[in-house]
Order: C-alpha cells, then structure tokens, then sequence
C-alpha cells in the first residue's frame, strides 16, 4: 500500500474495514448525510444454456424453480463510509474497480446484498444520462418526459426548459426527433436536463466528459454551480485533474474494496504514484452473510 501522512489519511485493511463502525457524526452533532455499513454488492450472471430433457429432470429432483446461476462476482466488498453535509468527494480506481457500481448504489439502482446504505436527501444521479429518453419524440417532448421521471410536473418543467435550450444551444432543434440528433447533441441534451435540478445530493459519473471541447467546460461551469447549491457531490472520474480542482475528499477503490480515504491531493498522489508500483492485492476475506428477506 502506498505511504501517506497517516494522520489525515486512512489506509484500511480488511479488518480495519470490517471493525470500524459507522457513528453518528458526533463533530456536528448531526448525521452524515450518506452512511455504508459493511456493504458487499454481488451480481450473479444466470447460464442461457439449451433447456434439455436431463436439465428437466435434475431440476425437478433438486425442486429448483429458477435459473441456476452460472457464476457470480463481488463488485463491493465489505464498504463502511460515512459522507457529511458539504463534502466534494472524488472516487478514483482502475477500471472494474466499483466505482460506477457504488455510485448507482447510492442513487438506489442496486440494492446491496449484504449492510445497509443509508441516503438523506433527495438525490441527482448524472450516471446514466439520457436513459429515459425516447428517440421517436423530439427533444422537447425528451425535456418533459424527462423531466416527469425526475418527479417534477409538466408546468414545472416549462418552466426549466428556456434555460435548458439557453445551456445546450439545442433550441433550433426543439422539434427534431431524438433520433436525428448527433450522440454530442443527445450527450448536451441529457446533460441540461440533468442538471437543470438542484439536488441535495449530486452523484456524477464521468459526465465531464460530454460533448465538444467548448461544451465540456460550459459543464464544468455548470457542474461547479451545482456543487454549490447541492449538499454533497460525489464524482467519479479518470480525469485527476478535474477531481483536483473540484474535491476535497478522495476515495479509493480497488477490486470492490475501499483502499483509501483521505485530503484529495494525498489519493490522488498515492494513486498516480501507484500505477507505476501496482497496488498490494486486498487480503482474501471470508464470503460475507447474505441478508435475508
Ligand atoms: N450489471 C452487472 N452485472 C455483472 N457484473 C457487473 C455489472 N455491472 C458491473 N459489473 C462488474 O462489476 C465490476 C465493477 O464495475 P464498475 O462499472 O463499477 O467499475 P468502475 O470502477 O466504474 O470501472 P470503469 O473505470 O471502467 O468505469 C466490473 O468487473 C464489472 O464487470
């Protein structure tokens, strides 16, 4: 693991993970906004194989009604973190580490298999941007119906959507069906929507990355004010230099576990540092309970 001021920074190790409780946020006197105690997140990838007259007859002896599953893999691993009011958290890792995995845990995409995830206030998950959209209606019709599975009504979306088309430059092609616009186009349009919300909390999945250079940095802007209002951000990024000027905090996660949490310069220079000397593997743990019911 690599070194750090170990007075600011915490390294854990799996039983430093597993012993640590998750208190109240006795410094404030109130509670973090989003706390994890011990969550491990599993997905279970189902066999598609030939349902054969054998794989009948064994599954009526071993009275099993659904789909065997073919294998499974812990995408987290044994997760305590507490976030407090305020706080700009950048999560960084190799690819597969979890991390767009435990931001949609967060936006309660994925329930967790084992602990307990607590989450107060009202959530904006910029992940999967543009998922509600339907390519047959036009982009207007796209802000509205967007807007209803984000919880707002149709007056007050037409109330947002002057500001949507001022962000996105998108205005002369209101009436264009979805399907006719350019992935930078749909990435804008999705991206305005978004953000036109003022959340409690912000989960943001690598959408800095959206559109052309111009664009990116009117979203870094635009992300920037929404850091702002909201009362806690979480991005998730590979570029370091954004996390850099946009957090203070830094997470990092490593084959489903959280590695490090610590002042971000600190993450950020143990992670640089550690592509080139690779991280120590995780100590293997025992598989944890399943939460029943
Ligand atoms: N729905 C799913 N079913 C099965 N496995 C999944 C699913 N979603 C993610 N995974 C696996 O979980 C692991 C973590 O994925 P995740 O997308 O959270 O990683 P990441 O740290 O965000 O990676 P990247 O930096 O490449 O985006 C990966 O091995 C991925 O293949």
């Amino acid at each position: 693991m690599p070194r750090s001021s170990p007075t600011k920074t915490r390294w854990f190790s799996d039983s430093e993970g597993r012993s640590r409780g998750v208190r109240k946020d006795r410094a404030k006197g109130v509670d973090p906004l989003i706390e994890l105690r011990g969550v491990s997140l599993r997905f279970v990838n189902y066999s598609d194989k030939m349902y054969t007259l054998k794989r009948a007859v064994l599954e009526l002896v071993l009275r099993r009604d659904r789909p065997v599953p073919n294998s499974e893999f812990w995408a987290l691993r044994d997760i305590d973190l507490r976030i407090r009011h305020g706080e700009r958290i950048g999560i960084v890792g190799s690819n597969g580490a979890g991390k767009s995995t435990l931001l949609r845990l967060l936006a309660k995409i994925y329930p967790p298999s084992t602990g307990t995830v607590e989450v107060r206030g009202m959530v904006a998950p910029l992940i999967e941007m543009g998922a509600g959209f339907n390519p047959e209606l036009s982009g207007f019709d796209n802000i509205l119906l967007n807007g209803a599975m984000l919880g707002f009504t149709r007056k007050q979306m037409l109330a947002k959507v002057d500001g949507i088309h001022e962000f996105t430059g998108l205005r002369d092609f209101a009436d264009l069906p979805l399907k006719y616009y350019s992935s930078g186009m749909f990435a804008r349009l999705a991206f305005g929507v978004a953000t036109e919300i003022d959340p409690e909390i912000l989960l943001v999945d690598e959408s800095l990355g959206v559109g052309d250079a111009a664009f990116r940095e009117k979203a870094k802007e635009r992300i920037r004010g929404l850091m702002d209002r909201s009362h806690a951000v979480i991005l998730v990024s590979h570029e370091l230099g954004s996390l850099r000027e946009l957090c203070d905090r830094g997470l990092w996660m490593h084959k489903g576990r959280l590695v490090a949490d610590g002042p971000i310069d600190e993450i950020l220079g143990a992670y640089i540092e550690s592509t080139a000397t690779p991280v120590p593997e995780p100590e293997p743990a025992a598989e944890p309970a399943e939460v029943s019911g």
